[in-house]
């Protein structure tokens, strides 16, 4: 339960729980369960948003903070929050504008936008109304022509990064898809890439997915293209070395929203250790159960450059489109500069780990001791 919640469906959406209660009762309950549902058992969907649960901000108090400013820079481009839009499949499921609302409703906020592979508009209309950086995803297919051009037409259009999926040889498991024999509805199909049947996802995946893709692709991709490279779906410290050794521009801690592999921990219990392992080496960002600002400066004060937003934003153009899409970033950056503001920073350079504890952690707390592992092995608390 999320503070004083509406039973329904609120008319007004305050929060990002609130967006979400209105796109369930908008959507047919076969597309609500592809966008929210995760892989097996979804323990690791439950896992993301659970983690944040664990975590206290600690506020300092008279700190002569003022007003907080939420800008970074990343890849060489100035951001004005720490918040882009994770890549999403199908945009036009939830709306017949799809990517292309979701690319207004990121400019009002001037705000990142990760473009799925499996985009249902054309890349060159969505650059056409962006505001702020963007980035395509990729899936790596069998067919390397396919996935070339993909790359080509993107840096063309103007995209400034390749986010190169890596959690995905095929899709999971995902028992809501299959127990409801999930098939994209007619109209509604990727817009970049053709000739394939891509009516149920999971079986296009496992047909066309290069399932057996090896640390080799990263420089087959340096080699057909020279923008920077994002690698999306690291969960392992050994990992994430790997990434900065093999040359690796940021990488994104992601379990891919718990669709694919199901008992996989939550990212945030994993962002410490992995910050740590890179120590420094490139920006290390973050998603999964982003619901709130204060998730938002909990992901920054582990050590995140950045974190990126998935389902909220289908719900906020589910419905609303690009206002909806708006509406979502605007309140995750309203409460991040509350959050900021109560905290008693005013930028994020000041934002580091003595500004969280985890609850099991603070000694006075009844709930400390009861033998949940410490997600901050080494956290320092104040009291
Ligand atoms: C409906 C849906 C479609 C997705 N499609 C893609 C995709 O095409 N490529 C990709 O790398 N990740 C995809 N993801 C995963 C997201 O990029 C992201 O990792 C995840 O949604 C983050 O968790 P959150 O939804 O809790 O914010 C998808 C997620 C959802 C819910
Ligand atoms: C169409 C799918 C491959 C998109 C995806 O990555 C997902 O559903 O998680």
């Amino acid at each position: 339960m999320r503070g004083a919640e509406p039973a329904d469906a609120p008319d007004e959406a305050f929060t990002l729980a609130d967006y979400e209660r209105r796109a369930r009762a908008l959507l047919p309950p076969a597309i609500w369960d592809f966008i929210a549902g995760g892989a097996g058992e979804e323990r690791t969907l439950r896992a993301n948003e659970a983690a944040f649960e664990r975590l206290w901000l600690l506020p300092r108090v008279l700190t002569g903070a003022g007003r907080p400013i939420t800008g970074i820079r990343l890849l060489g481009r100035d951001w004005p929050a720490p918040i882009g839009v994770a890549p999403v499949a199908y945009h036009t499921l939830v709306h017949p504008e799809g990517e292309i609302a979701t690319a207004r409703g990121a400019a009002r906020a001037g705000l990142p936008f990760v473009v799925s592979t499996f985009a249902g508009t054309v890349l060159e209309d969505i650059a056409a109304v962006a505001g702020g950086p963007l980035w395509l995803q990729l899936y790596c297919f069998r067919d390397r022509d396919v996935t070339r051009r993909l790359v080509e037409r993107a840096e063309h259009a103007g995209f400034e990064a390749i986010v190169l999926t890596v959690d995905a040889p095929r899709l999971g498991r995902r028992l809501r898809d299959v127990r409801n024999d999930f098939r994209l509805p007619p109209g509604v199909a990727p817009a970049n890439i053709s000739g394939d049947d891509f009516a149920s996802p999971a079986g296009h995946a496992a047909v066309a997915f290069d399932p057996a893709l090896d640390w080799s692709v990263l420089s087959w991709l340096r080699s057909v293209s020279g923008l920077p490279i994002v690698l999306k779906g690291i969960l392992g410290t050994s990992d994430a070395r790997r990434a900065v050794a093999a040359g690796a521009d940021a990488i994104v801690v992601s379990n891919h929203g718990g669709r694919q592999l199901d008992g996989s921990p939550a990212t945030l219990e994993m962002l410490p250790g992995i910050v740590a392992a890179v120590a420094g080496g490139v920006p290390v960002l973050i998603d999964g159960g982003v619901r709130r600002g204060v998730d938002v400066l909990a992901c920054l004060a582990l050590g995140a450059a950045a974190v990126l937003v998935g389902r909220p934003v289908l719900h906020g153009l589910t419905a609303g489109g690009a206002d909806g899409v708006a509406g979502v970033l605007g309140i995750l950056l309203d409460e991040l500069q509350d959050t900021m503001a109560l905290t008693g920073v005013d930028s994020l350079e000041a934002v580091d780990r003595s500004l969280v504890a985890q609850r099991e952690q603070l000694p006075h707390l009844p709930l400390a001791g009861l033998g949940t592992p410490p997600l901050l092995p080494d956290a320092a608390w104040r009291t």
